[in-house]
């Protein structure tokens, strides 16, 4: 644990009636770093990142927001901090252009009258995704002429434009073809580069995990069993961690 930690759980727990999901978790990402997050099925992973953007209230333990104890009330709570999640169904709307999805929420409106900037949010929306290099035909498509990787990666883009500060990916590459799934982690890595965001991300592939990860932590049965640098793990060990208890 470190001043640059943006954020970090101390003996979190989480059960849901009999079955306890996490149990005991120390977790902390630093600004500038990418934290995998690995762990069978059931692992308790997803339960997890609910917890650290709001959805789920632990039962125990604390939260830590830029080194200040913190109780997220809420998804929106969390979010009106800097915490965002990038979900499987990237709660998108189809039929709306690619700048206005990206401003969901957040347009900007000609003030006193009701009017939406559209020019504006459409050279704003070319500048964000230009700046992370993602390339799409023109930002007045409708995002459902997209393929799986570009909605993804507009998803991230959409989060990261709204000054997030923590990033947390729950398996934005399960169900992606190499391409697309490559586009993704290009685009986290150019996001790591900015210095100033915490990601957590979830796969199961651990060899992108120790491509594009600064470190790894093992969630199993709730615990967080191993946390290492990636550079001194491999998947070969990850792989051997993860299926050593059904040797037993
Ligand atoms: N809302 C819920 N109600 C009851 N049990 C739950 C709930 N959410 C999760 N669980 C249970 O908590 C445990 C951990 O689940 P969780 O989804 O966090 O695991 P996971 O590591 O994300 O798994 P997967 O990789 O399969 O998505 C599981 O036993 C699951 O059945």
């Amino acid at each position: 644990m470190t001043d640059t930690d943006m954020i970090r759980a101390e003996h979190v727990r989480k059960r849901f009636g009999p079955v306890t999901a996490i149990q005991d978790v120390n977790l902390h990402v630093r600004k500038g770093e990418i934290l995998g997050l690995i762990g069978d099925n059931g692992a308790g992973k997803s339960t997890l990142i609910k917890i650290l953007t709001g959805y789920h209230q632990p039962d125990g333990g604390q939260l830590f927001f830029e080194g200040e104890p913190i109780h997220l009330r809420s998804v929106v709570h969390a979010r009106s901090l800097g915490i965002e999640t990038v979900f499987q169904d990237l709660a998108m709307i189809d039929d709306l252009p690619v700048y206005l999805n990206l401003h969901l929420n957040k347009e900007l409106v000609h003030r006193p009258l009701p009017f939406l900037r559209r020019k504006e949010m459409r050279r704003k929306a070319r500048e964000a995704l230009d700046s992370i290099g993602i390339t799409i035909g023109s930002v007045t498509d409708p995002v459902s002429q997209l393929s799986g990787g570009q909605r993804q990666a507009i998803a991230v883009a959409r989060s990261v434009f709204s000054d997030a500060k923590v990033l947390l990916l729950d398996e934005p590459l399960a169900a992606m073809g190499a391409k697309e799934g490559g586009l993704i982690l290009r685009l986290l890595m150019q996001l790591k580069e900015r210095g100033d965001l915490a990601i957590i991300l979830i796969a199961h592939n651990y060899s992108q995990i120790v491509d594009v990860c600064d470190r790894v932590n093992l969630l199993q049965h709730g615990t967080i069993t191993f946390d290492k640098a990636s550079k001194d793990t491999s998947v070969a060990e990850l792989l051997d961690l993860v299926h050593a208890e059904y040797r037993l």
